[in-house]
């Protein structure tokens, strides 16, 4: 065993698997987005997704096979190693058979006649015939074994060296080749016994004897009563004293139907032919065997019903595939029950050997069964040929090659790599025998390349499943070479069963003992499933890129919501506080600064409002909160008890029972006195709070329906729209109904952030109409800012009333607006029209008629005599056309211009 190990490390032959060429990967997105400038501070600062190593998943490389000196470093391990080169052994025929091992050639009737199986009787007419063609044969010699024995020369014969200029071959890489000169022992011990052993420590082995016709197979293989052969020497081994296993015997043939089908005879009985399905031969009969006697008695017999024929080659050929197979059963001392699942099997195949027609010279049946013979031999080469490719390239697929007969079929595993498999090439060394030895060369020869796994599982595993399972990933033909850490640690998660992930030593560490268990752990099966473990594991991970990838994808596009989402939600912030800032200087100047309402600060702007219009010398100027209701929608009922003109609001007309006071009356006795600057905070800051809270609406309207309570009012101006909340806009309208004429010129101005430069700037709140919801809003104009703040009706709001959607009227939008106005209106004409006014509500559109406008419209048409015109039904409906477009608050302004000038004078 050791010589053999010994002589196999100096083998020369070495298998060199190509490396795929080195590919470079695509660069990953999120290496593509790290190039891209960032848009968003913020991006950066998200956590960046390493990059999944696809690179060197495709980088990965191909390690060479285990030199062979670590499997002679350990022989005892040898034998167990996970991948070991198919042995194939050489054998040569003597050109002058020994007279030992001469056949014994019984009638001409192949299927009566014995192979040279013992006993076997001498014959003396075959002994003279194998004389005879010895004489014929060239004394010369083909072939030369090297000195090592693991290499042969082989020469052509001079007719050829001349005529087709053949030059020499050498073949090497054998296991061991066999002389002319060796023995049957020799043989046996240097090729069968390792078989034998593993086959009695439960690994199953197959021998199959390759080779042309009269080579010396079945010689090899059976033997002689004075040369046994490989199955005889077996059997001795097997059954020695001390044997305690079971074991089982069995012996069939597979030969052809008169050339056209194939048919497998169990040469033990007497049965019908088998089937077999799938690998599996159905109804073969094992023999129970219990020492060698009783194996060579079966195994003669069975020989005895085996199809030979005589040839021109080989007197007693063979044409049939034969097997026999010993499965060691279990213990003695165990139950009668045997799982055949569990057993090892030892196979020894004796094919038939291949044919030159010219030379056999077979006819008829004869050649049938050398077509069968031939294409069995070719079959068996293309199956192992195959296996070879598709361990040299795995993309090659492996051929199925082994359909194409039954031997094969039943020998598919051996042919497929999945299980151990010897191979013993008998040639001829005579010259007139170099073609066959050549082309048996040729085509086998390269089968020593042929890996198999180990045999079987040990019990004694050094890692648990878990461990393997994990490592193996290491040991596969296409290491992935995972540097990343959190790919290692993704590797383990995913093939490891429990959350607790190996660490790198224990990687490191499991690694070193799955090299040192790997031969008890492997074998054929299991580097199958891990090559399919690892095409599915690779398949995950391009999927699972692809999947990255769009999640990387879609990542981006959220990154840049969210920015967006950030960039509103800093600006909300920053007005929030705007507005919690103005709401604390609201209530600092409030009285009552417990109000959260907006209800209760605007009682309290009322009341501040009433209590300085008594202060001025009102009669009465003040706010009934009684009747001020707030809705959900903050909807201000209020209505001017004081004032006799207000009162006859209609009590049935929401519309026109809000009523808040305005503050300041220019026409009051004091007239022209300012509000103090508190009072004007509190105004601003109630308009403001009321933007904020969604009385975003600002307008001032005509009341047609109350003519003469819009008489003498003075709308405050100040028209703030809210953004969000147009639509659901309210009004609140503080008048001073004791007034004829209730002007604030300078009331609330600055309040703080809100009208610094223009402490001019004129808020009105006025009573506003919805039309949709028939629910009065507040509105406050600016009568200082109408073009800038507030619309004419019919007009749209365009992109320059996003400013004016601006809750907080900044001082650029009231620059603005004033400048607007100047252009407009002179300031000198406003001024004094902006006194009282008197707008009506206009249906159905919630449009603002800004005062300013309305002051400029009606100067212009001012007529003193229009005054003194009885005004029926309200003084509107008598009015012309023309007449009509004025505006009840217009008419109103005129008459407080009118009353004014009068007192002036
Ligand atoms: N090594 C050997 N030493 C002596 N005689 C041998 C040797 N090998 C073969 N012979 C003799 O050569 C003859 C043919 O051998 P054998 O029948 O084994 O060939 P084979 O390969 O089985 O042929 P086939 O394929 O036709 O069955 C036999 O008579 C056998 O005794």
């Amino acid at each position: 065993m050791r010589e053999t190990e010994a002589m196999e490390t100096k083998s020369p032959s070495t298998l060199t698997i190509r490396r795929n060429p080195y590919r470079k990967a695509r660069a990953t997105p999120l290496t593509v987005s790290s190039r891209l400038p960032s848009h968003s501070t913020s991006s950066s600062k998200l956590p960046q997704i390493s990059s999944f190593p696809i690179h060197d998943i495709l980088s990965e490389e191909i390690p060479p096979n285990p030199p062979p000196t670590v499997a002679a470093a350990s022989p005892s391990r040898s034998q167990d190693m996970i991948s070991e080169n198919l042995k194939v052994y050489l054998r040569i025929r003597p050109l002058v058979p020994l007279k030992s091992s001469t056949k014994i050639v019984g009638d001409q009737n192949p299927r009566s006649r014995p192979k040279n199986v013992w006993p076997q009787v001498s014959s003396k007419k075959n002994s003279v015939k194998e004389k005879k063609i010895s004489k014929k044969k060239s004394n010369e010699s083909c072939i030369m074994v090297s000195d090592d024995f693991h290499s042969v020369t082989l020469s052509p014969p001079l007719p050829l060296q001349e005529t087709k200029r053949i030059k020499s071959e050498v073949y090497e890489g054998f296991s061991h080749v066999f002389s002319t000169e060796s023995t049957q022992t020799e043989v046996y011990e240097k090729m069968v016994n390792p078989l034998v052993e593993d086959f009695l420590r439960g690994k199953s082995g197959m021998l199959a004897a390759l080779g042309p016709t009269g080579s010396g197979k079945t010689h090899t293989v059976f033997g002689s009563p004075r040369e046994p052969g490989m199955v005889p020497l077996a059997l001795q081994r097997i059954f020695k004293p001390d044997q305690e296993w079971r074991f089982y015997l069995s012996i069939f043939e597979i030969c052809t139907e008169r050339g056209k089908s194939e048919r497998i005879s169990d040469l033990t009985s007497d049965g019908p032919d088998l089937s077999m399905q799938q690998s599996a031969i159905k109804g073969l009969q094992e023999v129970i065997v219990n020492d060698v006697a009783e194996a060579e008695l079966l195994i003669a017999r069975a020989l005895l019903k085996r199809s030979t024929a005589m040839t021109n080659s080989n007197s007693q050929s063979s044409r049939s595939q034969c097997i026999i197979n010993i499965r060691r059963g279990t213990n003695r001392s165990d139950a009668e029950t045997d799982e055949q699942s569990n057993s090892a099997i030892l196979s020894i195949v004796d094919l038939a050997g291949a044919e030159r027609e010219k030379r056999t010279g077979n006819q008829g049946v004869r050649l049938a069964e050398s077509n069968f013979i031939n294409n069995t031999s070719m079959v068996f080469g293309l199956c192992l040929r195959s296996l070879l490719e598709h361990q040299k390239n795995p993309k090659k697929a492996l051929q199925k090659h082994f359909q194409n007969s039954l031997l094969t079929r039943y020998l598919r595993d051996y042919l497929e790599g999945k299980k151990r498999m010897t191979l013993i090439l008998t040639v001829k060394s005579g010259e007139e025998d170099y073609l066959d030895t050549s082309y048996l060369l040729r085509q086998a020869s390269p089968y020593m390349k042929i890996k198999f796994t180990t045999i079987e599982a040990q019990p004694n595993l050094l890692c648990n499943k878990r461990q393997f399972q994990t490592l193996s990933r290491t040991e596969q033909p296409k290491r992935m070479k995972l540097g990343n850490p959190d790919a290692s640690m993704i590797e383990g998660k995913i093939v490891g069963d429990e959350n607790q992930l190996p660490n790198e030593g224990n990687l490191t560490h499991c690694s070193a003992d799955l090299k040192n268990s790997r031969p008890q752990n492997m074998n054929s099966d299991d580097l199958m499933k891990r090559e399919r473990t690892h095409q599915i594991t690779q398949s995950f991970a391009k999927a699972l890129w692809s999947v990255l990838k769009q999640h990387n994808e879609k990542l981006k596009v959220a990154e840049s919501e969210n920015q967006i989402l950030r960039e509103n939600l800093r600006n909300e912030k920053k007005r929030s506080s705007e507005m919690q800032k103005e709401l604390k200087n609201l209530r600092s100047c409030c009285t009552c600064s417990k109000g959260n309402s907006v209800a209760s600060i605007v009682v309290k702007v009322a009341e501040n409002f009433e209590s300085m219009l008594h202060l001025g010398g009102q009669t009465s100027c003040g706010i009934d909160e009684t009747k001020l209701d707030f809705d959900s929608s903050y909807h201000i009922k209020s209505e001017c008890s004081s004032s006799p003109r207000i009162l006859d609001s209609t009590p049935g007309e929401d519309q026109t029972n809000v009523k808040v006071y305005s503050p300041d009356c220019k026409c009051s006795p004091e007239k022209g006195k300012h509000f103090p600057r508190q009072q004007q905070d509190i105004c601003s800051q109630v308009i403001s709070h009321n933007t904020s809270s969604n009385l975003s609406g600002l307008e001032c309207f005509d009341d047609k329906q109350e003519p003469e309570a819009m008489d003498g009012f003075d709308f405050l101006d100040g028209q703030v729209r809210g953004s969000e909340e147009v639509a659901s806009s309210q009004s609140i309208c503080f008048s001073n109904d004791n007034c004829q004429s209730c002007q604030i010129l300078e009331s609330f101005a600055g309040a703080g952030n809100i009208q610094d430069n223009s402490s001019e700037s004129n808020y009105a709140v006025t009573e506003h109409l919805d039309p949709n919801s028939d629910v009065p809003g507040f509105a406050v104009s600016n009568l200082g800012n109408d073009s800038g703040t507030s619309k004419l009706p019919g007009q749209q709001l365009g992109e320059n009333d996003e400013d004016s959607l601006d809750p907080v009227v900044s001082t650029k939008d009231v620059e603005h607006s004033q400048q607007q106005d100047a252009v407009d209106v002179p300031e000198s004409e406003i001024r004094p029209d902006t006194s009282c006014n008197s707008l009506k509500k206009e249906k159905p559109k919630r449009r603002l008629l800004p005062a300013s406008s309305i002051l400029v419209r009606e100067i212009s048409t001012f007529d003193a005599d229009e005054l003194d015109k009885p005004r029926g039904n309200g003084g509107v409906k008598n009015l012309d056309a023309p007449e009509r477009q004025r505006t009840q608050g217009s008419i109103s302004l005129l008459r407080l211009l009118k009353s004014n000038l009068h007192s002036l004078v």
